[in-house]
């Protein structure tokens, strides 16, 4: 029940409420003005305009194609400009301030290391800079008011084929930040067992690791990356729909593979500005999240790319208020359901809800 102090729940009061954020690309969430920077500082001349606006409005209409594999085109140009340590460390920096200044208190970012070796750098160097990134942009948030804590993942692509390589590097810089591994890039044609050596290697390691599945491809991919390759979590999964009938009297009926990841309380990272774009979702009022979240599957809200979804953790929650009517009660759900999730220690986890979200929470709630 809320009570009669409750804040409003507006756009402006989401961004101060706390935010764990699961699904994040860190070469998808470059400031525009940031990659015009990097462009001129390294001489990278394929970007379709210099003038910032303009470059904002041309990542997200370029992404807005309805195709994942036309939607990945757009990384070019981010990874285009992030083949120094400098650039490396200054994206790194600017992101953890823009997700602090955004009101997140947790978050896990992404990347794939093999997509910064153009001019040489080792993987080694790259995970080292992007470290020292992070730590940079937590220190500024701090002086600014914020606290915010970031764990790694690093992907290694479906295309390549680097994956027990980079599960090897996740683990080697696991103590300092790197909290898990994930596959990312095309889903049809790249199914996520082309990688069994990876993730055997990262259970024997008792390492993390989640699987970008049932986004551009179905069920299959789902079944796959939980049953054969043991994923804790799903990188979007929206399809597990498919698994689900709602008949016309409002009567649901799960599929076994649907009640399989509702029953083991597989997390489910969403990413709905993403996933309308790339045709995965046809809008977010019809997005597979409105049933997802009533049939209490465990559901997290993420922003996966905000350069080309033109979006921020607090702005896809309140696309979610928009389009579901949710309140404080059912967002503070979201955010403990990702702090639960997380691939830090549980004592950590468990700091941040009691101390932090749940505080958080209970001060909008009146
Ligand atoms: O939603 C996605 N699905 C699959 N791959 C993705 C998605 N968003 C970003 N990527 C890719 C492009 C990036 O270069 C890579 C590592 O962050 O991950
Ligand atoms: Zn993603």
């Amino acid at each position: 029940m809320l009570s009669t102090n409750s804040v409003p729940v507006t756009p402006e009061a989401i961004r101060t409420a706390p935010k764990v954020l699961l699904h994040d690309h860190l070469d998808g969430g470059l400031r525009p003005a940031t990659v015009i920077d990097l462009a001129d500082a390294c001489g990278y001349r394929d970007l379709p305009t210099s003038d910032v606006g303009e470059l904002g409005r041309w990542f997200t209409e370029a992404a807005d194609s309805g195709s994942l594999v036309r939607y990945l085109e757009t990384f070019a140009h981010t990874c285009g400009v992030m083949q120094s340590t400098e650039a490396l460390v200054r994206v790194a920096a600017e992101c953890a301030e823009d997700l602090a200044a955004d009101g997140v208190v947790y978050a896990e970012v992404r990347y794939a290391p093999e997509l910064f070796c153009e001019n040489g750098l080792s993987l080694d160097t790259i995970v080292e800079a992007v470290q020292e990134g992070f730590r940079i942009g937590a220190v500024k948030a701090k002086e600014a008011g914020r606290t915010i804590r970031i764990g790694t993942l690093l992907c290694a692509m479906r295309q390549n084929a680097r994956s027990l390589e980079i599960a090897e590097l996740a683990v080697r810089h696991r103590d300092s930040g790197v909290v898990g591994f994930d596959i990312a890039g095309p889903e049809a044609g790249f199914p996520p067992t082309r990688n069994l050596d990876a993730f055997e290697y990262l259970r024997q390691q008792n390492a993390h690791f989640t699987i970008h599945a049932g986004e551009a491809f179905g069920l299959p991919s789902i079944w796959e990356a939980i049953q054969h390759c043991g994923a804790e979590r799903l990188g979007h999964g929206v399809r597990i729909v498919d698994d689900i009938k709602v008949a016309g009297d409002g009567s649901v009926q799960l599929g076994r593979l649907a009640s399989y990841v509702r029953d083991r309380r597989i997390p489910l990272e969403m990413c709905p500005s993403s996933n309308v774009q790339t045709g995965a979702a046809p809008s977010i009022a019809e997005h597979p999240i409105g049933l997802l979240t009533k049939l209490r599957f465990r559901v997290t809200v993420n922003t996966d790319n905000r350069l080309m979804s033109n979006c921020l953790p607090s702005t896809e929650m309140a696309a979610l208020v928009d389009a579901f009517g949710y309140d404080w009660a059912d967002l503070r759900w979201f955010t403990i359901n990702a702090m639960k999730s997380a691939f830090i220690g549980f004592d950590e986890r468990l700091a941040i809800i009691n101390d932090v979200i749940k505080p958080g929470y209970a001060a909008l709630m009146g």
